[in-house]
């Protein structure tokens, strides 16, 4: 059968270090493709061979919520056996859901640039541009902060300031939206075959840059409510789109559920400069709480550093601290769990023979 959705792997986003996951007996035996779509059993994959729907069933991780594939994997499959297998990835994007037992979920994988979305009104906060940030850095993406809505203040060049302030490798692009000009400022990262996805809180403008950037009138965008600078929440679906240039946009659902989960080595690098400060403390326990030689109170009394950004330094090391300390517990529990099976069958053994 003709398929129209046939596409090479350049055209996808392959990778050539990709290549090595690969034996020449998988080429023979399957093919590749990269995951555009994904729902409870299903994923749908994209290839030379064209479009198709593979049951989740057919992957061995199809279990585990982290490596089951997700929207932009690249995958394995040998439909012939029955066979199918995830890539490892490049990159990869997890939120923790909320509730007593936070499971991860993945929103995206192998997203080559992640807009940081946020608008220069109510919604702009320092704080929680290095939350978002610290995630960015740690699922290894590289990452640019938008602000939107600048047609709507005075102040822009305080916004951007503040923005930029956060990390120096970190670009900042201000825009209107809803302005033609607006996908112009994206132009440097809008890369034929790269993935892109646009985070940030309900109403900063995810949809409105996401419909610019695949060219298609503007729907499913809702009214912002002036009073409280909250949009509603319409972006549902989790899926990865082509635009007119060859760009794939990867649409994720609603981001205010993303939590600082295992995150050390984002924190860090957001948080270069307070790094290397505390390696200029006198002492090498140093408490940075008044301590003599302490350089941490010393960049905050000479105005280097702002005590928000020391406060919430310290407040998402503590989030992660706590996370990678429940994940160790929860790890610990499992063993414990399997140890206690394995005794019973051993005892039982015991009887039986
Ligand atoms: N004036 C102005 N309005 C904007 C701009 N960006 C977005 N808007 C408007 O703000 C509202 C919310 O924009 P959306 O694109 O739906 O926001 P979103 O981030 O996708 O929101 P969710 O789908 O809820 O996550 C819409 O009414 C947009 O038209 C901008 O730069 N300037
Ligand atoms: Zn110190």
């Amino acid at each position: 059968m003709n398929n129209p959705n046939k596409m090479s792997l350049t055209d996808l986003g392959w990778r050539p270090i990709l290549q090595q996951q690969l034996t020449l007996e998988d080429l023979e035996q399957g093919y590749v493709a990269r995951v555009v779509s994904a729902q409870r059993d299903v994923i749908g994959v994209l290839s030379e061979q064209g479009e198709s729907l593979l049951p989740l069933r057919l992957f061995d991780q199809k279990d585990d919520p982290e490596f089951r594939p997700t929207v932009g994997d690249w995958v394995w499959v040998d439909f012939e056996h029955s066979r199918a297998r995830v890539f490892e990835r490049l990159s990869y994007l997890k939120r923790t859901a909320a509730g007593s037992n936070p499971k991860p979920q993945s929103i995206a994988a192998n997203v080559d640039t992640l807009f940081l979305v946020s608008s220069c009104n109510k919604d702009f906060n320092v704080s929680k541009l290095e939350r978002y940030l610290a995630l960015a850095l740690e699922a290894k993406i590289p990452t640019v902060i938008v602000l939107t809505k600048a047609d709507l203040t005075n102040s822009v060049e305080d916004y951007e300031a503040q923005a930029k302030s956060i990390h120096v490798n970190t670009p900042v692009v201000v825009v209107d939206a809803l302005s033609e000009e607006a996908i112009d400022h994206l132009k440097p990262w809008l890369v034929k075959g790269d993935a892109i996805a646009f985070v940030g809180s309900s109403g900063v403008g995810k949809s409105t840059l996401t419909n610019a950037v695949l060219g298609r009138e503007a729907q499913a965008t809702q009214g912002i409510r002036v009073d409280d600078a909250k949009g509603r929440h319409t972006t549902t679906d989790r899926s990865m789109h082509l635009s007119p240039t060859g760009t794939w946009v990867i649409d994720t659902p609603g981001m205010r559920e993303l939590r600082i989960t295992d995150v050390s080595d984002g924190i860090a690098e957001v948080f270069d400069d307070i790094e290397a400060l505390k390696l200029r403390c006198k002492f090498r326990n140093c408490q940075h709480e008044g301590d003599e030689g302490c350089a941490i109170q010393e960049a905050i009394e000479a105005g280097e550093l702002t005590m928000r950004r020391w406060s919430n330094y310290l407040k998402l090391q503590r989030e992660a601290d706590f996370a990678a300390s429940n994940k160790w517990q929860q790890r610990e529990k499992h063993r414990q769990f399997g140890k206690m099976i394995n005794n019973h069958l051993k005892q039982k053994k015991t009887l039986k023979y």
